[in-house]
């Protein structure tokens, strides 16, 4: 286990943060818990965003390469869940992401659900070389839909793009699906390869902020960089989408 990834005892005892927009201290809403090795404590924003999605379909390694930038063959599989905080600089904002991986194994579907209700964003995953774990999103849309706030935004990654050659999901039937779910976007994604998994974070970070108040300039979209294997599904402009919200 990493060393930031702190263990499920201590989660249990997080205080439910439905919001985020303090510019304080983190540990004055965590007291006397240590957040890892992050030193620098203050941020501008602080959102939840859980992972979802079938057993093996890379939940766990998208996770570690968002935070260390690292491909780490996992050993086992999640157990309930694990949480992850990486702080970003995004359009001149410090963003907190507290990423919650989330276990794909049915038998811990109980405890996972009950992480659903703070969840600010959503990131359901599967595996494009296994098609059933693409046919199982929908279930876990359901799921985030039930158990989640209404206000969720949804992202849907196909992780291991660098195995084209055993490619069983097309991206346009992810792109319709997500499209049809009202989702922010789709992305391929490779964990093993870091290709596309910080886009996810950020999209799903600068729609937050969007949603939340802040206004990003034309200057702010143009140095946005372009991503690849991703569908932005409500637009390419982020003003675009805060109006719309
Ligand atoms: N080729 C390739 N393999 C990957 C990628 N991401 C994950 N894997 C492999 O897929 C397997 C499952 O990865 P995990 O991250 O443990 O999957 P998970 O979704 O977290 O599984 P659960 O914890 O059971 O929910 C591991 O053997 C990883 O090495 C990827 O982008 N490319």
């Amino acid at each position: 286990m990493a060393p930031e990834t702190l263990d499920l005892a201590w989660k249990t005892t997080i205080p439910k943060m439905q919001w985020c927009r303090w510019a304080g201290n983190w540990k004055s809403h965590l007291p006397g818990k240590s957040s890892g090795p992050e030193q620098d404590d203050s941020f501008d924003f602080l959102f939840k965003i859980i992972l979802v999605g079938d057993s093996d379909v890379g939940k766990t390694c998208v996770v570690q390469s968002f935070k260390s930038g690292v491909f780490m063959e996992k050993q086992q599989n999640t157990i309930g869940v694990d949480f992850t905080v990486r702080t970003m600089d995004i359009d001149g904002r410090k963003v907190k992401l507290q990423v919650w991986d989330t276990a794909g194994q049915e038998r811990f579907r109980t405890i996972t659900q009950s992480y659903y209700r703070s969840a600010h964003g959503a990131i359901v995953a599967y595996d494009i070389t296994r098609r059933p774990t693409f046919e199982s999103v929908t279930h876990w849309i359901q799921e985030v839909e039930q158990y989640g706030a209404a206000s969720v935004v949804l992202i849907l990654i196909g992780n291991k793009s660098d195995l084209q050659s055993e490619r069983q999901v097309l991206f346009e039937d992810a792109c319709t699906l997500a499209e049809g779910k009202g989702a922010l976007a789709a992305l391929e994604t490779s964990a093993k390869e870091a290709q596309n998994v910080e886009a996810a974070f950020v999209l799903m970070a600068r729609e937050l902020m969007v949603r939340n108040g802040l206004t990003i300039t034309d200057e702010h979209s143009q140095a946005s960089p372009h991503f690849p294997n991703s569908h932005p599904i409500h637009g390419s402009d982020s003003t675009d989408r805060k109006s719309c919200c």
